[in-house]
């Protein structure tokens, strides 16, 4: 590791003073607000969403005169907010072409991701013994299949190509005669790659495996079908679609029968699958912004895609600029996601530098290159992006002024030829 230079350069970094014409797009990238000071550009879409207005309107009924507990049945309190839960859990079942009864509430799809994982899997264990998942699933999936390998069962770790996609190959190979399920992320939380739902799913149901996929990202922003894609269970979470936070779903086949052995257990709600009271005010936001993006998503996704090209060629036309994900089919990679990768810039530097803008970054731990996620959405305006691209091809440039590396780059020194001491 690189620790010293590292964090020397970083040090000369900020104490040196920005050119003019950054101090001034500086001044414009911050927005007042009484209660936090001012707050960067918001670019961060993967992580939450800000709440649809729409969904809060939905929600403040519960919190005032719709306060029944849903699973009170004697009553006429118990009645009112059990049909709004049904209504909801149907707007949800709806964007995926399910069955309502095949949709159950969970706090979120870190739920929901180790109800699948570790339920199926202990459901079925006197007779399989074998998972199959990627290297690049959300922490709470490996997370789960971990804790499956303490428990003896065999996990697979697909890896995948320079675009990010598994191949079809490696999963059909890897797949034995106990293989009780297979989970396979549908849209990348880092990069935005799309896996290939359908072809999975066929190969899942011509083996008799179950295939479970988190779609805490693709919920309502790709197409999906579970039946046509043969999709047996799937993660979703709400405050990643304009809803709120601490709640989300897990679809669970009826037919044919997905059985599990669930985490939480007591009263046995959500067709005992999930104990305890449902939070109403959630579940109907949650309903209210499914139903929502299902019928937007045409026009959510036209105007995510007008940004994310704008974004795309702005960061893109920096020289020595990688973009990450799938560029050589456009129906693989979601457009709300761009990362890219500036090369000859120290990562945590160029981070620094980018204050003002809220983003995700994968490795920051790398000193010459750092992938910054830019997430967009439904509230993501124009020139937010147009802001943004011209504060990052200013300050590349600033900081590349300051690189040796990118120094020697200019002199036509080829950086492979050296032999760097201390490595
Ligand atoms: C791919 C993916 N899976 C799971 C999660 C966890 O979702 P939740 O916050 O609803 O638990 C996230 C969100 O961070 C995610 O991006
Ligand atoms: S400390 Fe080595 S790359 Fe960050």
């Amino acid at each position: 590791m690189d620790g010293e230079l590292h964090h020397k350069t970083q040090i000369e970094t900020s104490s040196v003073q920005p050119p003019e014409g950054l101090s001034i797009s500086l001044k414009n990238a911050t927005r007042d607000d009484s209660l936090y000071g001012t707050r960067p550009i918001y670019l961060d879409v993967q992580a939450t969403t800000p709440t649809d207005p729409r969904v809060l309107d939905k929600m403040l009924q519960f919190y005032t005169g719709l306060y029944g507990n849903p699973h009170s049945s004697t009553h006429a309190y118990g009645w009112e907010t059990d049909k709004e839960v049904e209504i909801a859990r149907g707007h949800i079942a709806d964007v995926i072409n399910a069955d309502a009864k095949e949709i159950i509430f969970t706090s979120g799809a870190t739920e929901s991701n180790n109800m699948a994982v570790k339920g199926v899997p202990r459901f079925y264990s006197k007779a399989k013994k074998h998972i199959i998942t990627t290297q690049t699933e959300h922490k709470c999936v490996l997370d789960s299949a971990r804790h499956m390998q303490d428990e003896g069962f065999d996990v697979t770790y697909l890896p995948v190509n320079q675009e990010g996609l598994i191949s079809l190959d490696d999963l059909k190979n890897a797949i034995r005669k106990d293989t009780v399920l297979v989970s396979i992320m549908a849209v990348n939380n880092e990069i935005g790659v799309i896996q290939p739902l359908k072809e999975i799913g066929k190969i899942c149901r011509e083996n008799k495996v179950f295939f479970h996929t988190d779609a805490a990202q693709a919920f309502g922003k790709i197409p999906i079908d579970v039946n046509d894609m043969n999709i047996d269970l799937l993660s979703i979470s709400s405050h990643k679609i304009y809803g709120p936070k601490g709640i989300g779903a897990c679809y669970v086949r009826r037919r044919p029968r997905v059985r599990m052995i669930p985490i939480i257990t007591g009263g046995g709600q959500e067709r005992g699958l999930r104990s305890g009271t449902l939070a109403p005010p959630l579940v109907a936001g949650f309903g209210e912004a499914a139903r929502l993006i299902k019928e937007e998503m045409d026009y959510d996704q036209a105007w995510i895609h007008k940004l994310s090209n704008k974004l795309k060629d702005g960061l893109l036309s920096i020289p020595e600029t990688q973009y990450n994900g799938c560029l050589s089919d456009p129906a693989k990679q979601y457009a709300g996601c761009v990362n890219v990768s500036f090369a000859y810039v120290e990562g945590e530097s160029l981070l620094m530098a980018l204050k003002d803008i809220a983003l995700s970054s994968g490795s920051a731990c790398t000193s010459a290159s750092l992938e910054p996620s830019f997430g967009l959405g439904r509230f993501t305006t124009e020139a937010e992006v147009d802001y943004v691209i011209n504060a990052i091809q200013l300050r590349v440039e600033f900081l590349r002024k300051m690189s040796p590396l990118w120094e020697m780059v200019q002199d036509g020194i080829d950086l492979n030829t050296i032999e760097w001491s201390g490595h």
